[in-house]
């Protein structure tokens, strides 16, 4: 079975803290995004295989490690785009394969709009979503990944909602999740509660006015 991590870090519980501010404007939204992502990716990335290598210091050879497999980071657009360079930043060399979809607003279902794979699927895949609500668009982003033939996958998001963990872990036992934090519930309209609104919204400036 898959682990489920919420973060306790100190650090995380004071960003996520700005984060949920509904006064914190856009571009702060997006640091904070990023700082947060940093602060998964460390933790999510702990068990990554090494491989030994040979590596020349200016004083003699001696023998290193680097990361053993191609690695995949898959961000659900449009709010998943807000985590992958983050990412990159910690692993640069990194593949981004994109998946778009949006959550129809009346039936809440994933509707697919755009997909970038490869014929090379990397044996790990990190799929990148800051809200995991009703789970329906980590599943299907999941399953999509899975039939193009990645073997490991793990889930990072910002912020979880139990309904969404137990979907996730239904259809996707196999799946680690990792969060900075597990919230309370979902409303009537399937947003997170207390969560911090809508996620792709605040980071590109596109709410409602
Ligand atoms: O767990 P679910 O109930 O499927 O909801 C979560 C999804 O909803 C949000 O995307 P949204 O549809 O708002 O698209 P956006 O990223 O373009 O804003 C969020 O970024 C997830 O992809
Ligand atoms: O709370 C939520 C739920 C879905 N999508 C978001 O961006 N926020
Ligand atoms: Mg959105």
């Amino acid at each position: 079975m898959g682990k489920v991590v919420e973060l306790k870090h100190p650090l995380v519980k004071h960003h996520l803290a700005s984060l949920r501010n509904k006064h914190t404007p856009p571009h702060a939204f997006r640091d904070l995004v990023r700082r947060l992502t940093l602060l998964l990716t460390y933790e999510a990335t702990a068990k990554l295989p090494l491989q030994p290598v040979e590596v020349e210091t200016p004083i003699m050879k001696t023998e290193c490690q680097e990361l053993g497999a191609r690695v995949g980071l898959v961000p659900i657009l449009r709010a998943g785009l807000g985590m992958s360079e983050a990412v990159q930043d910690l692993i640069p060399q990194a593949e981004v394969w994109h998946l778009g979809f949006y959550r129809d607003e009346a039936t809440l279902q994933p509707v697919e709009y755009y997909q970038k794979f490869s014929e090379h699927p990397p044996e790990l895949a990190l799929v990148l979503d800051p809200m995991l609500a009703t789970g329906g668009s980590a599943c299907e982003g999941i399953e999509m990944v899975k039939r193009w033939g990645v073997q490991h996958v793990s889930m990072l998001c910002v912020i979880a909602a139990p309904e969404g963990i137990e979907k996730v872990r239904e259809a996707h036992p196999d799946v680690d999740i990792f969060a900075c934090a597990i919230d309370d519930h979902l409303n009537e309209n399937a947003y997170i509660v207390p969560g911090l609104g809508d996620a792709g919204d605040r980071i590109f400036n596109t709410l409602k006015r």
